[in-house]
């Protein structure tokens, strides 16, 4: 279970600061909502270690967040930059998300491949990303997400912008990773893909 218990942040100390207090269950998705500038990126980024709580404690089956920098946390994010490796071509980009030194096993190098197949990226695999398109590099940058399978998934917007046939490919892998019973967190002001996706809804 993700628990989040009075977690306070602002930017500056002159600022309003925001106040979050949930839990997220197990393999549950829980959707965040609320105007442009609410925050929500902001909560992603609290719970991802991007950014550091003034107060308050995040939590993972008991286990303190807070000391944990990004890379040690359980947690996997897709934020809206995409965040690829602009040297390193496909395969490699996703490859080191699973696993740091690229020590991949074979059924991994097939899951990668299989991966970009179904997300329309088949052949794609030695593509830099500048050769990429916004939505490529975006799906790009959500399997190798998937593929890290990490117990929890921070997903801001994750879908914008995709065209309608691979938003429900790709709709479609998320609920496959939650019903495995990865955590998810998802930003999003899509009502459908919060409508698909998310167990429960929350306001800002
Ligand atoms: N690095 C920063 N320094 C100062 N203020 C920031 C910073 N990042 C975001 N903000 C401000 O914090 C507020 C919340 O931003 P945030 O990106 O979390 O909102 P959001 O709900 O994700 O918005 P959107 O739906 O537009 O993505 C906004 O007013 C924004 O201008």
């Amino acid at each position: 279970m993700l628990e989040v218990r009075n977690l306070v942040f602002a930017y500056k100390p002159s600022s309003r600061p925001w106040h979050f207090d949930f839990q997220v269950s197990t393999g549950e998705c829980i959707a965040i909502q609320g105007p442009s500038g609410s925050g929500k990126s902001t909560l992603l980024g609290l719970l991802a270690g991007f950014l550091e709580p003034w107060n308050g404690d995040i939590l993972w089956n008991g286990e303190l967040l807070n000391p944990l920098p990004p890379w040690e946390r359980p947690v996997t994010s897709v934020f809206q930059e995409h965040n690829l490796f602009e040297h390193l071509n496909v395969v490699t980009n996703i490859g080191l998300g699973i696993h740091p030194g690229m020590k991949l096993s074979t059924d991994q190098k097939d899951l990668i491949k299989e991966g970009l197949a179904r997300v329309g990226l088949g052949g794609f695999e030695t593509r830099m990303p500048a050769e990429l398109s916004g939505g490529q590099r975006q799906r790009v940058a959500l399997l190798r997400a998937i593929l890290r399978n990490q117990p929890v998934l921070l997903l801001d917007e994750p879908l914008t912008g995709l065209d309608e046939d691979t938003r429900k490919i790709l709709r479609t892998i998320l609920i496959e990773q939650k019903n495995a019973g990865t955590t998810i967190v998802l930003a999003s002001h899509d009502e459908e893909d919060r409508r698909v996706l998310a167990d429960r809804h929350w306001s800002l």
